[in-house]
């Protein structure tokens, strides 16, 4: 699923090296929202109603905890974070569409 990376970024020598390196990353990342959002969806199955689907303190929960993984990897906190914001919020909303389909 994760091929192994090709160069590291110092080593790469032109735009299209970065690029090809940026599209291997993104190959495995979409792997892992998917398998994400299944897991997300099978959380509407124990909630009790479409009201209970938007779960603030585990958001911030989730937003900590990915905040102290990027820190700890050495990389950009406030991206991670801003984009994790972002796919919750799209996260819910298929959430609560499952919801209302159970
Ligand atoms: C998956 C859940 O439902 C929603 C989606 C979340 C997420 O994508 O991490 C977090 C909280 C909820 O808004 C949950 O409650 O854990």
């Amino acid at each position: 699923m994760n091929s192994p990376a090709t160069r590291t970024p110092a080593a790469c020598e032109s735009l299209d090296h970065v690029r090809a390196e940026i599209d291997r990353l993104d190959r495995a990342i979409v792997q892992l929202l998917v398998e994400r959002g299944h897991y997300v969806l099978a959380a509407a199955r124990f909630k009790p109603s479409v009201e209970a689907v938007h779960a603030p303190a585990r958001v911030e929960q989730v937003i900590a905890n990915v905040r102290r993984q990027a820190e700890e990897a050495g990389g950009l906190p406030d991206v991670v974070e801003r984009g994790y914001r972002t796919l919750i919020e799209a996260y819910t909303e298929a959430e609560r569409e499952r919801h209302a389909r159970l």
